[in-house]
């Protein structure tokens, strides 16, 4: 099981700078502030983090993908359309060449960044989705995904996730921002004020009760059927906000949505 944080480069040597890509396709933004939104996802491969839930083990757990040039990412962006792009992953922040795919995209999208906040970008972002990972997120031999064992992960996921720094840079930076936990209990929410308080004391810039979001953990409908209503009556009796996440309502677990 591979345990690392970077992605084996391939040693072909087309023209430009290259992504590890996982999937790359259109359908609406399932979460957040832009829920709804028909958006085109660009999914890169690879992660500074191994949480135990993550619904995209193929680009954490067990990175796979395919390596694009970033104009053939640009040109299969502009042949699905819509306006905006989503860039995630896997953690797209790990890769420097994220930073130009961004800039490429500028001029012509709306562009959601969704990254863990544990790096940070000087790239044009229109929505820096920011989801900061808990302590409920750090794997264990006895939560992680079935054969797998974490290792060294628990130590390094438990070290690594979070970064003030980081955090503060990314709310500063982008034009609009958002803070989206994963929330799996009432025992998360004292850890969610905690790391809000402490963002607000770093960060140049308000960070008002609306921009955090609370999001049920679950990667299937039946496991957000579990979660969903106490994660709405958490939201409600915090002020926070509360984000379903409409693809899996809608699609379940599907690739590609
Ligand atoms: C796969 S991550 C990729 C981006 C980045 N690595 C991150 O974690 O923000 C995309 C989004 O899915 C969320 N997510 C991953 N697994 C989840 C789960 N089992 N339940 C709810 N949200 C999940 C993450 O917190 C993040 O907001
Ligand atoms: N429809 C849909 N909306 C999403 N919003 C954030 C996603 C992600 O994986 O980053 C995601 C995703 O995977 N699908
Ligand atoms: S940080 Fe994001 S991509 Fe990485 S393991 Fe966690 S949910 Fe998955
Ligand atoms: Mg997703």
């Amino acid at each position: 099981m591979p345990v690392s944080d970077t992605v084996a480069r391939d040693d072909t040597d087309a023209e430009g700078d290259r992504l590890p890509i996982n999937e790359l396709f259109a359908s609406l933004q399932g979460e957040g502030k832009l829920a709804g939104v028909p958006s085109t996802f660009v999914r890169t491969s690879g992660c500074n983090l191994r949480c135990w839930f993550c619904d995209s083990f193929h680009t954490s757990w067990e990175p796979t993908h395919a390596w694009m040039t970033l104009d053939e990412i640009v040109a299969e962006v502009e042949s699905l359309s819509p306006e905006h792009v989503v860039v995630t992953g896997g953690e797209p922040l790990v890769h420097d060449e994220t930073d130009a795919l961004l800039s490429a995209l500028a001029d012509d999208y709306h562009l959601t960044v969704e990254t863990n906040g544990t790096l940070d970008t000087d790239a044009p972002v229109d929505l820096a989705s920011v989801s900061p990972k808990l302590a409920s997120s750090t794997p264990t031999p006895e939560n992680a995904p079935a054969d797998v064992d974490p290792g060294v992960w628990t130590a390094r996921h438990e070290d690594a996730r979070v970064d003030l720094d980081a955090l503060a840079s990314l709310v500063e930076h982008a034009a609009e921002f958002q803070l989206k936990f994963v929330v799996t209990g009432r025992d998360d929410l004292d850890e969610i004020e905690s790391l809000v308080a402490d963002v607000r004391g770093v960060a140049d810039r308000e960070v008002r009760d609306s921009d955090v979001l609370l999001m049920p953990e679950g990667q299937t409908r039946e496991q957000l059927a579990r979660t969903r209503t106490e994660v709405a009556d958490l939201a409600a009796s915090f002020g926070y906000r509360y984000t379903p996440r409409l693809h899996v309502d809608l699609w379940n677990d599907a690739p590609e949505t």
